[in-house]
């Protein structure tokens, strides 16, 4: 499973918008159509390797793609059949069938499979789940290479419903940009390996995938305050604190303060008394402020909270110091730049009520909260209040372990005292934790995202 990186995600709506801009500049749709149809010829071509490959076309564009794609196939030599759901519905559908010159069988129970199937049945069209007998006749395909057109067809593509696909796909070929079922869940394992056909949409958007991670050097006249001071308030779980105070320093930061706890886990980090938390609120150096990690709900949760936001210091807030801080955030109204950290529970008792897709809630809490919302998962969501998103499907499953969201929070505290924005912050630091992890694979511990030999190793 995997999805590009830094590439366009847009909802359908935006599709459509997009392609009426296109059309607007020249191209016509069923030129886009001819690109779509040769982008999965393509690569239909390659992942069969000579053997006989089915295309289900539906009754909407996304059929027409799979038309067009099987009169290129045959071109090519490729053994090719057809097989229809219903008659092409649309102009451009009814103009790529009719350049197909082979037979067209009906998809019905007695539909022979082939090595590959490729699924043009629906696309960003779907409006309804599947009827049961298509279900069906689906289901007595699988087990061969399934490569899907645009979207597995039964996946919503703008990921507001949970429908799983039939014929789960090895390969899923987007059109013109990634849709958000492909990097949320439960619908992207459904699209294995997606790959992006450009096919000359200007997807420009809001959304996107997350970048590939790139170690930044610090300025060669950089000195330990110029790299980031960060500043972790622990609360009555020390270790979670710790964790988050050696995880900012493994991601550059500079300086790092551990208020309240004498448990630092590495010697130079300064570990002081709580005493002295709002004394150093008040220093000018701190360029990010963590709370949460190891800090559940009470009155002195409240407090610290409320001291760092009237410091007015960029924040990270973790778990339930995100609600313990929501009203407050929400007056003021983007004043202090935060990053929220939490995961599907912590989520749900801050921002209540919400619908739509995972991206839809991340962004309206990120809204409300005027602040970086990482909502975290194996279907990362990273938004801004000014509509960025960026996706971080399909992340490393080895982080599901206690301890990883306090090293996140670390690394979100380095990237922000940084002093640049918020959100690239946040998205810097999901793709540090994800690489880390990456590297250490089977039996990872949180300690080892912030051990030295993993150090030497990302720097050999
Ligand atoms: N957006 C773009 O720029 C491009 C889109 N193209 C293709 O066009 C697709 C979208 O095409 P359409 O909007 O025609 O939509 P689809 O082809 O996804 O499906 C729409 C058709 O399916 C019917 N339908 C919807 N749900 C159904 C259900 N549960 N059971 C039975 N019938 C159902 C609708 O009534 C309609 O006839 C994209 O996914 C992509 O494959 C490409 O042709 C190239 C360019
Ligand atoms: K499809």
């Amino acid at each position: 499973m995997s999805v590009p990186a830094n590439v366009p995600i847009l909802t359908s709506e935006a599709m459509r918008a997009a392609e009426a801009a296109c059309a607007a500049s020249g191209v016509s749709l069923s030129e886009l159509m001819d690109r779509a149809g040769a982008a999965i010829a393509d690569i239909a071509w390659r992942m069969a390797a000579g053997s006989p490959i089915l295309i289900l076309c539906g009754p909407g564009n996304n059929g027409g793609d799979g038309y067009v794609a099987a009169r290129l196939l045959a071109e090519r030599g490729a053994e090719v059949r057809v097989a229809a759901l219903a008659d092409p519905a649309t102009e451009l559908a009814r103009a790529a069938r009719a350049l197909w010159t082979g037979a067209v069988e009906p998809l019905d129970r007695d539909l022979a499979p082939a090595a590959l199937i490729v699924d043009a049945l629906f696309g960003v069209g779907l409006s309804r789940p599947l009827p049961y007998e298509l279900i069906e006749n689906l289901q007595s395909l699988a087990g061969r290479r399934v490569l899907a057109v645009d979207v597995p067809s039964g996946v919503a593509s703008d990921g507001v419903r949970d429908w799983s696909p039939p014929l789960p796909a090895d390969v899923t070929v987007a059109l013109g940009a990634l849709k958000p079922a492909h990097v949320l869940l439960p619908t992207a394992p459904h699209c294995g390996q997606v790959l992006l056909a450009r096919i000359g949409i200007d997807a420009g958007g809001t959304m996107r995938t997350l970048p590939s991670v790139s170690s930044t050097k610090p300025d060669v006249a950089a000195h330990k305050f110029s790299r980031g001071m960060v500043l972790v308030r622990a609360g009555p779980m020390p270790g979670a604190a710790g964790l988050a105070s050696a995880a900012a320093l493994r991601a550059g930061a500079g300086y790092v303060v551990l208020s309240g706890s004498d448990h630092a886990p590495f010697s130079a980090i300064i570990a002081e008394d709580g005493a002295g938390y709002a004394d150093r609120l008040g220093d000018a150096r701190i360029g990010a402020v963590i709370v949460g990690p190891g800090y559940p709900v009470s009155d002195a949760l409240d407090d610290d909270v409320m001291a760092a936001l009237d410091a007015g210091k960029p924040l990270v807030l973790d778990a339930a110091a995100i609600a313990a801080a929501l009203p407050r955030l929400h007056q003021l109204d983007g004043a202090v730049p935060a990053i929220l950290t939490p995961h599907e529970g912590e989520f749900a008792r801050a921002f209540p009520g919400l619908s739509g897709s995972k991206i839809d809630r991340a962004l309206a809490a990120a809204a409300f909260a005027q602040a970086v919302v990482v909502y975290k998962g194996a279907d990362t969501i990273i938004a801004a209040p000014d509509g960025r998103v960026v996706a971080a499907w399909p992340g490393s499953p080895w982080l599901a372990t206690a301890g990883t969201g306090d090293v996140l929070a670390g690394a979100c505290g380095a990237m922000l005292a940084r002093g640049g924005d918020a959100f690239d912050a946040a998205v810097a630091a999901v793709g540090w934790h994800i690489a880390r992890a990456a590297r250490i694979g089977p039996g990872l511990v949180a300690d080892d995202l912030v051990a030295d030999d993993l150090v030497r190793e990302c720097n050999d």
